[in-house]
């Protein structure tokens, strides 16, 4: 029987075991490099199968919260490269999220000072994180977004694919797209967020046209094999809402499976609520969600993720529910995590207060076992 601690081979990529360290945004990468803390923080955590860094934006336009990392810049991309290094020195296997936000922005961090851009104009209720001019950190509303023109999504799509091609110069084992909790992709799908009227708006097939552009376009430039991609069918986060998300998802992973990806991401329920969040008049189907993937050819690594403990990840892999299990505030806290959840040890308590901003504290001062007297 399969266990969360074997082995995998997700498309291209090797793994040491089944345990994922999910993206996590923690903003401490000010003007958007990734600096020798960051270095730290992921080579602590290196044991995991596979880490997902956190949202990396693919432009400044895609740039939605003060002091996350770029893929965009010459220094960030050094930044990264330092990254990889560490990690891949102590034996582990990283890729990094590509992250465009959308609408969830403010007009502080755009280009020139403009409006976030969307699908449609439609304003998130929803809030991004800003540094004051004292350098203190917190939370502000999004700014009212514009709608794309449609001759403007040709060059979103280039931009993935440039930002994918630097990932991998940068030294990543590969590339998650991020399709999940309201961001630009998802506000395409999700008709709550996307009242267009041309190709890219109405149907399902419309709604999930740029979703699709973006994965030819990363999987021609550097190969399906190292291609991912993150989904949230039901989460309500950044305001994101459709009422009837399994139709929509079952065509999203249908048209996933033609591709040889590396892994399907699934946030089961609401990010960092409850698994059994629905959207619509009944429960998401999760399990019907993988079998039509299957059913359709799709033969990637299957994660899931969203308040797993241990005994659930080892019962979804066991029952072949689920490949990998990605675990976020457990690696906030414990950057032994695969040796904690192998001996079944104690583990730490994650602390909210030092998520977002800050330095080492709630970062990399969580101890590691062996180095607990
Ligand atoms: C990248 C994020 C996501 O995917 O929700 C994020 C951003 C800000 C705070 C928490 C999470």
């Amino acid at each position: 029987m399969t266990s969360l601690f074997d082995p995998i081979v997700i498309g291209d990529i090797q793994l040491a075991n089944r345990i994922v360290m999910a993206p996590l945004t923690r903003n401490r990468s000010p003007g958007a490099v990734p600096n020798t803390l960051n270095a730290a923080y992921y080579e602590q955590r290196a044991s995991a199968g596979l880490i997902i860094t956190e949202g990396t934006p693919i432009t400044q336009q895609g740039q939605g919260y003060a002091d996350v990392p770029g893929l965009y810049t010459p220094e960030a991309l050094a930044g990264w490269k330092q990254v990889t290094d560490a990690v891949h020195r102590a034996g582990g296997k990283i890729v990094t999220q590509m992250w465009h936000v959308g609408r969830i922005s403010h007009e502080s961090l755009q280009p020139n000072g403009g409006k976030p851009v969307a699908p449609s104009a439609i304003r998130a209720q929803s809030k991004t994180y800003l540094i004051n001019a004292d350098g203190s950190g917190a939370f502000a509303e999004t700014s009212e977004p514009r709608a794309l023109e449609r001759d403007e999504l040709a060059g979103i799509v280039g931009d993935y694919r440039r930002a994918a091609r630097a990932a991998i110069e940068a030294g990543f084992d590969g590339i998650e797209i991020h399709a999940a909790n309201g961001y630009l992709i998802d506000q395409f799908l999700r008709s709550g967020s996307n009242r267009r009227t041309d190709d890219y708006g109405g149907s399902i097939e419309n709604r999930a046209r740029f979703l699709f552009e973006v994965v030819e376009a990363i999987t021609k430039e550097i190969g399906a094999g190292r291609t991912a991609i993150r989904i949230s069918p039901v989460t309500p986060a950044n305001d994101a809402f459709d009422p009837d998300p399994q139709p929509l998802f079952t065509h999203v992973v249908e048209g996933l499976a033609r591709y040889g990806l590396s892994y399907v991401h699934v946030i089961e329920g609401a990010t960092g609520g409850p698994r059994d969040y629905q959207q619509g008049d009944k429960p998401f189907d999760y399990a019907a969600l993988h079998a039509a993937y299957r059913a359709a050819g799709g033969k990637a690594g299957w994660m899931v993720n969203n308040g797993y403990d241990r005994d659930l990840a080892l019962d979804a892999v066991s029952s072949g529910r689920a490949d990998l299990v990605a675990f976020g505030k457990l690696f906030i806290a414990n950057p032994d995590l695969v040796k904690r959840l192998k001996e079944d040890l104690p583990l730490n308590t994650p602390d909210k207060d030092t998520f977002y901003g800050g330095g080492a504290k709630g970062y990399t001062d969580y101890p590691a076992l062996e180095n607990v007297a």
